[in-house]
């Protein structure tokens, strides 16, 4: 027999708990509740067991785990899988009705198919049968002899002022172990059923999970529990029995207590005990509960349960650059999963993840300089001067010969602004203290850059793909970025200011705007397969120009219509809702149905039609469209040396932009006029410029 488990049977008032939903009670209640199919039962707080380990990595915040652990790549939902096979699983709140943990088996619903209800409860929405991706991927990880890794979440909340760990447990009930943190690695288990239940009127699968590795005692196991069995004292003998239904000639496994039951949801004998539907209070049978699988070579986990990324590293410039290089790691010293927030490495106690305890681990390395030839692979090779690209797709520049040697081409958007490239090359580049000097120059400083939280992600917690850190005026858009003074700036930060004030001073007059010298400098940091996506620079407190500095690898610079504008409306949340129209549509050139739209326009502006009439029209003509993105404006390649100059308020307010590099490294120093209006004096004595002589750009 597998060895019994210690799981403290806890009971209700009225008797056994015999679910595993859980509600999460409200501020006041002093009680856990738990949901069976409607009914709740409540039973007294007791106080934590303790587990018997720790988990062997963790996290307290979904990003850091997904980062750090190859198999458990997901962000939302529950399961990991990729390419057909289902590699992680997460055991946490709702695992539905008759959810089951202990030392060694799990079983629990395998998700999706699901909506929340009021009570943000998942309620099944649709049947949930074999063409499901979510049971196909399970079943053929199961099918494949794959092992799965399984991350047990903390059902915590606080609870007359200390936090409650809840896990359910043997025969249904709820352990109250102390389990350590909101994500826990378990361990590897391999998937011994799926099947399927009846749940209200629909029906869901679930699965049954039983550790890999039987000698050890888990983790998660209660501390004083007795040692697990050796193996050769196993009982691999007991068997699930399985009957053939007369219905439809299909074997089931006698999963519960109380009888067995056909599990194929299209037979008519589905879910019937003797023809008649089982009773509400369903329990597994325990040789269900207790049949251990003997030992199987073949079954086997695709990746390490807490990869080594460390001893990879070889401190060499091209490797901790590289995309794998800035995953996340598992701490050697606490084993919490630890994200790359610093462009030298990994801090455990970084600010990734707020309120963490801290350990003081961290591993910082050398960063060897990388050089042009490793970024670059036409370096030297490039042609000297550019063909202007000319793919009617995208807007068409207008070159002038004002600012030679740089080709100067410029977009011109309609209404909007202006976009000028400078376009370097060879001669521009290798001079002294050109491109090719501040590529070395700027990887020989410790510049502090950073990964920071996107404040507006949908997922929270997700770092930028891109590190950063501002000098000048303090910079808050997107990111909120500490601001150094320009007075700490070294001397490669002040050049490129020098370079980005001559090429803002070129763009902006020769498009008859005012010049607004720079105070602000930003510098983005990449790595291979790092980018900005789409976002706007415009803010009420900054200058209608920006302007970008590119070293390093070569990038795809991209700019788009933003969505509403484009459709004219936000967008939609779901199918059914639409999106809100815009207050004020300005009709941009090449927005879709640009002529309709600007028809019902000129009537309203005109006083032919209420607002409400040009609403309904505006309804109207957007029933039944789908929304979608504008196409790519303005596409540029940026190379090593090219400044970019974005000029025009509306071009921040109705364009967003993106840049995609192609190789290891590349920084983009972007410098902008912030308003010194609402800023403190020190604020603004941080992006008081005074450029030397030398450090002026002319051009050359
Ligand atoms: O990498 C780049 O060139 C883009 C920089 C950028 O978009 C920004 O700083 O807002």
């Amino acid at each position: 027999m597998a060895p019994s488990t210690a799981a403290t049977r806890r009971k209700t008032a009225e008797g056994p708990v015999k679910a595993g939903r859980i509600l999460k009670p409200k501020k006041e209640q002093t009680t856990i509740k738990v949901s069976s199919e409607g009914l709740e039962l409540v039973f007294p707080d007791q106080p934590l067991e303790e587990v018997y380990g720790e988990p062997p990595a963790w996290s307290e915040g979904r990003q850091q785990l997904c980062d750090a652990l190859p198999w458990f790549q997901c962000t939302q939902g529950g399961m990991y899988h990729n390419g057909g096979f289902c590699y992680g699983f997460l055991i946490d709140a709702d695992g539905g009705t008759r959810s089951y943990l202990d030392e060694e088996v799990i079983i629990t619903r395998i998700g999706g198919c699901c909506t929340k209800d009021s009570g943000g409860n998942l309620k099944l929405e649709k049947n949930q049968d074999l063409g499901d991706t979510l049971v196909k991927s399970i079943i053929t990880s199961q099918n494949s002899k794959l092992a799965v890794g399984l991350v047990l979440g903390k059902f915590s909340w606080d609870l007359r002022g200390m936090i409650s760990n809840v896990v359910i447990g043997r025969n249904n009930d709820v352990l109250a172990r102390q389990v350590p943190h909101r994500y826990n690695v378990m361990d590897w288990f391999r998937i011994t059923n799926v099947w399927f239940e009846k749940v209200g009127e629909k029906y869901g699968a679930k699965v049954r999970f039983e550790k890999l590795g039987l000698t050890k005692k888990s983790w998660w196991a209660a501390k004083d529990s007795p040692l697990p069995l050796p193996i050769e004292k196993r009982d691999f003998e007991t068997k699930v029995e399985f009957i053939r239904c007369q219905g439809c000639s299909t074997e089931s496994p006698r999963i519960y207590e109380q009888g067995w039951m056909c599990l194929q949801p299209e037979c008519s004998a589905f879910w019937k005990i003797e023809n008649a539907p089982p009773p509400t209070e369903l329990t597994f049978h325990p040789d269900f509960l207790n049949v251990r699988s003997p030992p199987d070579p073949q079954i086997r986990s695709a990746h390490s349960l807490v990869p080594d990324l460390l001893s990879t590293l070889d401190g060499s410039a091209s490797v901790s650059t590289s995309r794998f290089a800035w995953k996340g790691i598992v701490c050697p010293k606490c084993h919490k999963c630890i994200r790359r927030t610093f462009w030298r490495g990994w801090k455990c106690d970084d600010d990734s993840d707020l309120g963490q305890e801290s350990c003081p681990f961290q591993m910082f390395m050398k960063m060897e300089e990388l050089s042009l030839r490793a970024v670059l692979d036409d370096f030297e090779l490039s042609p000297i001067k550019r063909p202007i690209p000319n793919d009617p797709k995208y807007s068409i520049a207008q070159e002038d010969m004002s600012c030679l040697p740089y080709q100067k081409l410029t977009y011109h958007l309609e209404g909007v602004g202006s976009i000028t490239h400078f376009v370097s090359n060879r001669e521009i580049n290798t001079r002294d203290n050109g491109p090719d000097d501040l590529f070395v120059g700027i990887q020989r400083e410790d510049l502090g850059l950073k990964r920071f939280r996107i404040k507006s992600s949908l997922v929270a917690g997700t770092l930028t793909s891109h590190f950063a850190v501002n000098y000048g005026m303090p910079y808050k858009y997107v990111v909120s970025v500490d601001s150094k003074g320009f007075d700490e700036a070294p001397e490669a930060i002040s050049r490129v200011l020098g370079r980005l004030s001559w090429a803002t001073e070129k763009a902006v007059l020769s498009c008859g705007g005012s010049y607004l010298p720079p105070n602000e400098l930003l510098i983005l940091g990449y790595f291979e397969g790092m980018k900005i996506g789409f976002h706007d620079d415009g803010e009420s407190s900054l200058g209608p120009t920006i302007a970008t500095f590119s070293l390093g690898a070569k990038a795809t610079m991209s700019v788009r219509m933003k969505y509403k504008y484009f459709n004219g409306a936000t967008r939609k949340v779901d199918a059914t809702a639409a999106g809100t129209l815009l207050q004020d549509d300005p009709v941009l050139k090449n927005c879709d149905l640009e002529n309709e739209r600007r028809a019902l326009k000129e009537k309203f502006d005109a006083g032919e039609i209420s607002s409400e009439g040009y609403n309904t029209a505006r309804q109207d003509l957007f029933k039944g469209r789908r929304g979608k993105e504008a196409p790519i404006s303005v596409k540029m390649e940026l190379h090593h040396g090219d400044m970019v100059v974005m000029h025009g308020e509306n071009l921040q307010k109705y364009y967003e932009h993106s840049v995609a590099p192609e190789n290891k490294m590349r920084f983009a120093l972007t410098a902008r006029f912030v308003k010194p209006d609402h800023l403190s004096k020190e604020e603004v004595q941080k992006g008081l410029v005074s450029l030397t002589p030398d450090q002026i750009y002319d051009g050359k």
